[in-house]
């Protein structure tokens, strides 16, 4: 029986994955396998020995430590797309909402009606003072082109927008999968200069925090309107409150709101919407426990961010699963161990990604603890898991 545990809310399609049979699935149990987790920061979780994967219903992985868990062998996983079609969703109404003064509009007739005013009368007096531009006609610059941001941009192309795309990693599937009218941005400074619309589609990294900051704004347009609906880290607050409170900045669209960017001048807050709805929480929630259930039943890995993929069939009654450095000698090392015990490799496939890699052994014979305590100890190795059928 597994023990998973989860963190957050997680969707009850998702949790079904986990048959009751094999799984024991609690938001309170201790000594867990796996963790299931969306928003919640683990940033200072302290991971029991029994953990060996953590699975993130979303996108993000900034509220996980990443590294850490790659020295301990713990697998993380994401769930790439799942929730991008909700996201596109959002921007669209950001967009909408950074230009057509709808939040500020609404409030404004709430407060007429409230204080007894006719609001018929009082709609068609005031409404003037809510005027705001169309998108047809204007520039969108998209940051990052991954699962969203080519979503984002595509349909910003049907509403009559000249669309910038810019992504120095762009992938081959998102290339294949951005329209031809979105034309591609070699540098973030066309993005920043050319631009009507900002919207900001980047994981947050070192390297792109505060990548919104006085330096950037200082090259975009006056009046330019910014959507975030990625991380809140990826602007400079304070810069941000400056531009704002000048006009350079119009309208600044966040998902990710504080205390401080929430008394800016025209910042819309959004309380982290994003993926919030029924269908993604369904998408993510299910790929995240699939992955999940394959990699502890069977220690094959799809969609892991500090692991490779690696999916190999069964052919044997047992299998090693070796999280270890990339580094020459460990693989020599585990076929050593095994042949000086007369095991027969029926199969086995190595991958890397970065500074780490996986082996999985398939062998027909059941190996002694020793045995994989022996393989434990080869140099490099950081988890070693033995599977039988
Ligand atoms: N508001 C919400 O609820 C949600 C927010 N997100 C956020 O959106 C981010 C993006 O999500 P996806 O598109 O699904 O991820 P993705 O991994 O498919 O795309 C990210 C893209 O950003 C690009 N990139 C990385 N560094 C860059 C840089 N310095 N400049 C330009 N491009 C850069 C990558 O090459 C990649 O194509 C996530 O990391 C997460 O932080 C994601 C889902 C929901
Ligand atoms: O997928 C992401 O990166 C998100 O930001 C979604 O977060 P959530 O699962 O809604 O807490």
């Amino acid at each position: 029986m597994f023990r998973i545990k989860t963190l957050n809310k997680i969707s009850p399609a998702g949790l079904s994955v986990l048959e009751q049979s094999r799984f024991a699935v609690s938001s309170d149990l201790c000594d867990e396998d796996g963790v299931l987790v969306r928003s919640a920061d683990m940033h200072a979780y302290a991971f029991p020995d029994s953990l060996r994967a953590i699975a993130r219903a979303g996108a993000g992985t900034n509220n996980i430590p990443v590294d850490r868990c790659s020295e301990a062998g713990i697998v993380v996983f994401n769930t790439p797309g799942a929730n991008a079609n909700a996201v596109k969703e959002l921007a669209v109404c950001g967009l909408l909402l950074a230009s057509r003064k709808v939040v500020d509009g609404a409030a404004w007739v709430r407060t007429q009606a409230g204080m007894g005013a006719d609001v018929e009368q009082a709609v068609e007096k005031g409404k003037s003072q809510f005027v705001g531009p169309e998108l047809m006609g204007k520039t969108l610059g998209v940051v990052g082109l991954g699962a969203i941001g080519v979503q984002v941009a595509n349909i910003a192309t049907k509403l009559g927008m000249t669309v910038y795309g810019y992504d120095p990693f762009l992938s081959v599937d998102a290339a294949l999968s951005l329209s031809r009218l979105v034309h591609r941005a070699l540098d973030l400074e066309t993005i920043y200069k050319n631009c009507d619309y900002i919207t900001v589609h980047v994981p947050l990294t070192p390297d792109t925090r505060g990548m919104i900051c006085t330096d950037s704004i200082q090259m975009m347009k006056g009046g330019v309107r910014i959507l975030n609906l990625a991380r809140g880290g990826l602007v400079n607050d304070d810069d941000m409150l400056l531009a704002l409170e000048s006009g350079k900045v119009a309208a600044y669209v966040t998902d990710f709101p504080n205390n401080k960017i929430v008394q800016g001048k025209n910042v819309i807050p959004i309380p982290h919407l994003g993926a919030s709805s029924p269908e993604s929480e369904e998408n993510c929630a299910v790929m995240a426990a699939q992955q999940l259930r394959e990699y502890l039943e069977n220690g094959n890995i799809k969609n892991s961010v500090n692991l490779p993929t690696l999916e190999q069939e069964w052919s044997g009654i047992a299998r090693l699963c070796i999280i270890h450095r990339n580094i020459p000698g460990t693989i020599a090392g585990i076929t050593k161990v095994l042949s000086e015990e007369n095991v027969n490799v029926e199969n086995m496939t190595n991958k890397s990604k970065k500074d780490y890699a996986y082996t999985v052994v398939d062998i027909n014979a059941k190996i002694k603890d020793l045995v994989v305590d022996e393989i434990r100890a080869i140099d490099g190795v950081l988890r070693v898991r033995f599977l039988s059928h």
